[in-house]
């Protein structure tokens, strides 16, 4: 029997859950299939509880530089308890609900396409159900961790954010294969929660390569200092694990073997799209599904297919899918309403998106680096200061270490990009996100005034370097 709804939501991650509010606001009929927990990897095996994991981390980092304060041992159960509770013990009963008040049907199963319009769900139990769109099918499916294809190393079963942030005990030694986000922030978690020796294993030149190349120097100051061992320019030759769940070795083509008793491999994510029967609408499995600005699939006859959140690749990001999936669901209800709203589009994935790094120092950006601009053929100047030297700053803790860089368009006079690094630096990212999205002119930015004393005068002393 086939079950008509006007718009099929496939993956219910924190993208699709959005598509389905909008639309239904819209005054469509919506289901959404999903074939693990609602909520998607964001809720239970990656932003919830890595946080969860961090925030007792990064406290003990700020208790640490303000004198009279001390802290005992962190206590790793107690933390592990309230990863738990944020993730609320695997149990997406909650979740589930709040789709049905939508109201919404939520449909558990294993969706895949089968030609326009159709999606074919293998339900709990192996049973099938066949869901026909009046309007639209939206892919909301996510990304998964890749595995680089280093010999042994899938044998030797690694972590991936998955199991790290799901961990109920802490490894006493822990490699970390990947130097980006993954890899830094769950090295820090382990490292700060008791790992004694954790290695963060590096294929290129740093940190975060894709932040501003300073931001990855602090970084590895910070984790020097506190005993997290960065080696850079690796090259991992192969991996061997004899015994499952037994201690893994990492062979290096050049230098001594590195032991271990877990390896988490932190090196990028692949699109959640193998087996969903791309093919069946003349799309390529297992790559990124490419959208438009209304995140509609290019390439599909007729245009019905959408795709939202990690699974077309703009920007791995919670905040930035959800914001996709909002403007996906108001394109879908215009439509199927005959209007054709040019305002609905999304414009702020290509300012570049903004986003935080959980570490300590905490690493934010947002818009353009300083490459990223030049290499876009911008006219540019860049300004950095020293958040140090900010009173709020000082105030924060002895030894604040911070710096702040803006990249202007001297053409325009207006930021391209915003980067900070240093404790509690993360509350900052806003206020450039929204000088960079809304193309504030600098002069105009001078009328900004920030509180004192807080960290954000550094808009003032930003604004003072440049020559304001
Ligand atoms: C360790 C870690 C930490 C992170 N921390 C942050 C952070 O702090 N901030 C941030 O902004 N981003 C963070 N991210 C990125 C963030 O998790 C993703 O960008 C976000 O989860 C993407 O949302 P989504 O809805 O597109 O996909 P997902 O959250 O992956 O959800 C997709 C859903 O689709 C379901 N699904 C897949 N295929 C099918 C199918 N065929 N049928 C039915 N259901 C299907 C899946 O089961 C899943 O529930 C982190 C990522 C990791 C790995
Ligand atoms: N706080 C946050 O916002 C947050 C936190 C975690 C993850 N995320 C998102 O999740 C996504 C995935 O994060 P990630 O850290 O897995 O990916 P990433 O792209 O940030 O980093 C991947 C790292 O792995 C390295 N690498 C790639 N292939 C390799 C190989 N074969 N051998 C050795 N090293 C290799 C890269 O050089 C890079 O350092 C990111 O796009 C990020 O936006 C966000």
């Amino acid at each position: 029997m086939a079950d008509e709804f006007d718009v099929i939501v496939i993956g219910a991650g924190p993208a699709g859950e959005n598509v389905v509010d909008r639309a239904v606001r819209g005054g469509l009929t919506v289901a959404v299939v999903e074939e693990r927990l609602a909520g998607g990897e964001c809720s239970y095996w990656a932003c919830v509880p890595s946080k969860a994991l961090l925030r007792p981390v990064d406290l003990a980092g700020e208790v640490s530089r303000v004198p009279g304060l001390s802290l005992g041992e962190i206590d790793v159960a107690a933390v592990l308890a309230r990863r738990d509770e944020a993730v609320s013990r695997y149990d997406d009963s909650g979740q589930v609900r709040w789709v049905e008040s939508v109201p919404a049907e939520f449909v558990r199963g294993r969706g895949r396409l089968d030609g326009p319009k159709r999606v074919r769900v293998t339900t709990e139990g192996g049973g099938e159900r066949v869901l026909t769109a009046r309007q639209a099918v939206v892919l909301a499916t996510g990304s998964k961790a890749a595995l680089p294809p280093t010999p042994g190393l899938a044998e030797a079963d690694p972590w991936t954010s998955h199991e790290v942030t799901a961990a109920t005990a802490i490894p006493e030694r822990l490699a970390v294969l990947g130097g980006g986000v993954v890899a830094c922030e769950m090295a820090q978690a382990m490292h700060g929660l008791g790992a004694r020796q954790t290695t963060v294993l590096v294929r290129g030149g740093g940190l975060l390569g894709r932040m501003e190349p300073f931001a990855g120097e602090m970084l590895a100051e910070s984790f020097a200092e506190a005993g997290i061992d960065v080696r850079t320019r690796t090259d991992v030759a192969r991996v061997e694990r004899p015994e499952p769940g037994g201690k893994v070795t990492v062979h290096f083509a050049e230098e001594p073997p590195l032991e271990a008793d877990e390896l988490l491999v932190a090196t990028g994510r692949r699109p959640a799209t193998r087996d969903l029967g791309l093919g069946s609408v003349g799309l390529a499995d297992g790559k990124y599904v490419e959208v438009d600005d209304s995140l509609r699939a290019t390439g599909v006859p007729e245009g019905w297919l959408y795709a939202v959140g990690d699974v077309n690749g703009r920007n791995l990001l919670t905040h930035m899918g959800k914001y996709q999936a909002r403007i996906c669901g108001d394109v879908i209800a215009a439509r199927a309403r005959g209007d054709e709203l040019p305002a609905m589009r999304d414009l702020a994935d290509g300012y570049g998106a903004p986003q935080v790094v959980f570490t300590d120092p905490q690493v934010c950006a947002v818009g353009r680096t300083e490459a990223a601009a030049r290499e876009a053929g911008f006219r540019i100047r860049v300004v950095d200061y020293d958040m140090g030297a900010v009173t709020g700053a000082y105030l924060m803790g002895d030894g604040y270490r911070g710096r702040a860089r803006a990249v202007v368009d001297e053409d325009r006079k207006v930021l391209l990009g915003v980067t900070f690094a240093g404790p509690g630096a993360a509350e900052l990212l806003h206020a450039a996100t929204i000088a960079v999205t809304a193309e504030v002119p600098l002069d105009r930015l001078w009328h900004a005034v920030p509180s004192f004393p807080t960290v954000s005068e550094v808009w003032l002393r930003l604004l003072e370097a440049y020559g304001l």
